[in-house]
């Protein structure tokens, strides 16, 4: 019936009232020590407990950063909401409009060509019209490896295809299918003859696709500078499968030169915008990392539940779901799940103006990446300044536009595919500034959706119980902090450029969906407060100053409060959204050890970067796994085999606490004032609890994961040796 609604959207009121209140008892605790630290800076100065004043002023400026991130986060907390979809309900097949898959691959060596070809294979065998399907995949390497290997996988699909669509296979990407333990993906047809003769053929059909890939080698030349290839799959193999519907098939490398910034994946995916224009120009694309399949066949109705409900559509760019991972282990030490933006802070978003787009696993509206061009008029050179001088492309722009290239079967004719994905073609446009996918940081994904937001488009996140995608998460320590400093740096730019949230961000949309942003871009500043709290209230301690109230003081209160306050609610997140006792000891302590050390890395890039000292780089990540290291994260070891420099930030900091809360206590003793210092030794306990692994990884593990005394000696006697300078500075100081 055309009354039903495609989807229903729900507050979850519950958890707005515990997050409102505890907004309010929180905020007035943070008000009262705000109280107190400046009544400290206004007393007279012979009445002050320490006359050291730059302690003091580090941990406030700390405590600030960190009330002002807390604030920030609170806008997620606000109006949390959830959404079901009623795809039975969606117009007839005939009906749908047609999809652009584009898959982005760049670097054959870290992302094997098999799992990019199960990820193309699992797009093709979506639940939709297969002749409105279309699928790109663009190889940012150039690698012959892709090439050979999106051809085989189209001659698989004719097998794979079919195979899907007859037995209603739910998991759709052909390795997770035959990798899985227990066969409850056989649905319905577990027990039927048919069907398990079909599995064996289907089987050994997969096999030696496997092994064609496996066995196919050409040098790979590790070359930046080539012409672009593209490449139309095309139903030239006549072999014994009858007439299959299958999606069209597009390989694309666009051209490379080393003199031309290529803009990494969002450059990618502009020349892929360009390029599918001229071709099936759907008005929809799903975007996919080479990593990202699709684990459920459905994702393509149910985002159509969004963009088909009229009540929503006309401001609605685009559909996320939750990127989700296979290769999360039960307590994810390294927190790879990113647990907090997908079970909590995009359903914040999403009761704002929408989450902002998350590289991938979205369905996203053609035109609104254009930007504001339709405001610009019919002018054709104006439109050319815009988007360029292909003709055909600006013919693209008008919704009746059918290519040649596709409806006349022309394949041969791509000249003006290769005029649009070369290096020149964005000279002198709007590409990378207005329209398509933006260059201006690393995190694509991040201010794409921003500028969406600017534009007044809004986004809605769906999330089925069943995951529509998987991907492979980082599960190895430095993989991890590598990953974060590219993503720290990138958020943190855009808080400091011109696209600051909090102000470009606050002209142009509501206040509370800039606050969500804002806290993206600003949360890698953690880095600051962590660092102080891990190093000033210890060095303090052993000096014998106090930085915070007594526990006599009914201030204490207000400093324990806060800090209960903020442990329980995060616990009370990690319980709601799933988690366990040990999920969130985890998520603290891959906290702080990221706050200590990516976040400062990314952070210092990103100002780097703006004084124009540093180049914007992107390493993409390993998705093949290491079995050893596998093995120690699903074993809940950290991995410390890591760069020096993520480990020595560590190392000094546990030995910091450790040294200072060894000489405070025998301090305290001595002097007998633990009622003073009592908030500053328990801090230090805090830390090395929490930190606790590090000890274990230097002085107990005996595997290749533990740390390497090499360098961790020489690093904890120079920590040891400046802290006792330190100590002798200290008691110069108060001598005289
Ligand atoms: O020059 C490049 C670099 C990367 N990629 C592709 O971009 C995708 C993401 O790269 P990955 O190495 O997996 O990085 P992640 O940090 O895991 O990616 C996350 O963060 C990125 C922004 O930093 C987003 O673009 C991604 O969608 C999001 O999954 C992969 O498919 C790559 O092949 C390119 O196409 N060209
Ligand atoms: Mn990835």
């Amino acid at each position: 019936m055309e009354t039903l609604p495609l989807n229903t959207i729900y507050v979850q009121n519950l958890l707005v009232i515990i997050n409102r209140l505890h907004m309010l008892l929180h905020s007035t605790a943070l008000a009262f020590l705000f109280y107190y630290r400046l009544c400290f800076f206004f007393q007279p100065s012979e009445t002050r407990e320490s006359h050291l004043l730059l302690p003091w002023l580090l941990v406030f400026a700390s405590e600030i950063i960190l009330s002002f991130i807390w604030i920030l986060d609170q806008a997620f907390r606000w109006r949390p909401v959830s959404r079901s979809v009623f795809p039975e309900r969606l117009p007839e097949d005939h009906k749908l409009p047609a999809i652009d898959v584009f898959i982005c691959t760049a670097d054959a060596t870290k992302e094997p060509t098999l799992d990019v070809m199960n990820t193309v294979l699992s797009a093709m065998a979506l639940d939709y019209p297969p002749q409105k399907l279309h699928v790109y995949v663009s190889d940012d390497g150039g690698s012959p490896l892709i090439l050979h290997g999106v051809r085989e996988a189209w001659k698989f699909a004719r097998w794979w295809l079919p195979f899907c669509r007859r037995h209603k296979i739910k998991n759709r990407c052909p390795k997770a299918y035959f990798s899985a333990l227990k066969d409850n993906d056989d649905g319905d047809f577990a027990r039927s003859s048919v069907y398990m003769e079909d599995k064996q053929k289907i089987k050994e059909k997969y096999e030696a696709f496997k092994e064609e890939i496996k066995t196919f080698r050409k040098d790979r030349t590790f070359s930046r500078d080539y012409p672009s290839v593209i490449e139309v799959m095309q139903e030239t193999i006549i072999d014994d499968v009858d007439d299959v519907k299958m999606p069209l098939l597009v390989y694309v490398s666009r051209e490379k030169k080393p003199s031309h910034p290529h803009h990494f994946k969002a450059g990618a995916l502009n020349v892929l915008l360009r390029v599918s224009s001229v071709m099936s120009n759907s008005p929809y694309i799903l975007v996919l990392d080479c990593d990202m399949f699709c684990n459920d066949p459905t994702s393509a109705r149910y985002a159509m539940c969004f963009h088909l409900d009229p009540k929503i559509s006309s401001s609605l760019a685009f559909v996320q779901f939750p990127q989700k991972f296979h290769n999360i282990s039960k307590n994810d030490i390294y927190d790879s799940q990113l647990r907090s933006i997908f079970t909590l802070q995009w359903q914040g978003m999403d009761g704002l103006m929408g989450p902002v787009i998350s590289g991938t696993g979205f369905y996203i509206k053609r035109v609104s990446l254009f930007g504001n061009f339709a405001r610009k008029g019919t002018d054709l050179l104006q439109l050319k300044e815009y988007f360029g001088s292909s003709n055909e492309f600006i013919r693209s722009l008008n919704q009746n536009y059918t290519s040649d290239l596709v409806s006349g079967q022309k394949y041969a004719l791509l000249e003006e595919p290769h005029f649009l994905a070369s290096c020149n073609y964005e000279i002198g446009t709007k590409w990378g500034q207005e329209v398509g996918f933006s260059y201006v940081s690393v995190v694509e994904d991040y201010l794409t959706g921003f500028i969406l937001n600017c534009n007044g488009w809004t986004s809605v996140f769906c999330e089925p119980s069943r995951p529509q995608f998987l991907g492979s998460a980082t599960t190895n320590l430095n993989d991890v902090l590598i990953q974060g400093t590219r993503w720290y740096s990138g958020l943190f730019e855009n808080g400091i450029n011109r696209f600051c949230p909090l102000t470009y961000g606050l002209s142009k949309m509501p206040l509370l969906q800039s606050l969500c942003l804002a806290w993206l871009t600003y949360f890698p500043l953690y880095c600051f407060p962590l660092w102080c709290f891990a190093t000033i209230p210890q060095l303090c301690l052993l000096n014998g100053i106090p930085l915070y109230p007594k526990v006599s003081d009914p201030f204490f209160i207000i400093f324990s409060f806060i800090f209960l306050s903020a442990l329980l609610k995060h616990l009370l997140e990690v319980f709601l959204t799933g988690g366990t006792l040990k999920k969130w000891i985890n998520e603290q302590r891959i906290w702080m050890m990221k706050s200590v050390t990516c976040h400062l890395y990314g952070c210092l890039d990103a100002l780097l970067k703006k004084v124009g000292i540093r180049e914007a780089s992107f390493l993409p990540t390993n998705k093949l796994g290491n079995d050893e290291q596998t093995v120690l994260y699903q074993m809940d070891k950290y991995d410390f085999q890591a760069s020096n420099i993520f480990v020595v930030p560590m190392l000094a900091l546990i030995t910091i606490n450790i040294s200072c809360f060894f000489g405070g206590v025998y301090r305290v003793l001595l002097v007998g004032d633990c009622d003073k210092m009592f908030v500053q030794l328990f801090l230090a306990v805090f830390i090395i609890t929490v930190n606790y692994p590090i000890i274990e990884g230097l002085m107990i593990r005996k595997d290749k994961g533990r740390i390497s005394k090499l360098v961790a000696i020489p690093v904890i006697l120079a920590t040891v040796v400046l802290l006792a300078f330190f100590k002798l500075l200290g008691m110069h100081s108060m001598l005289y």
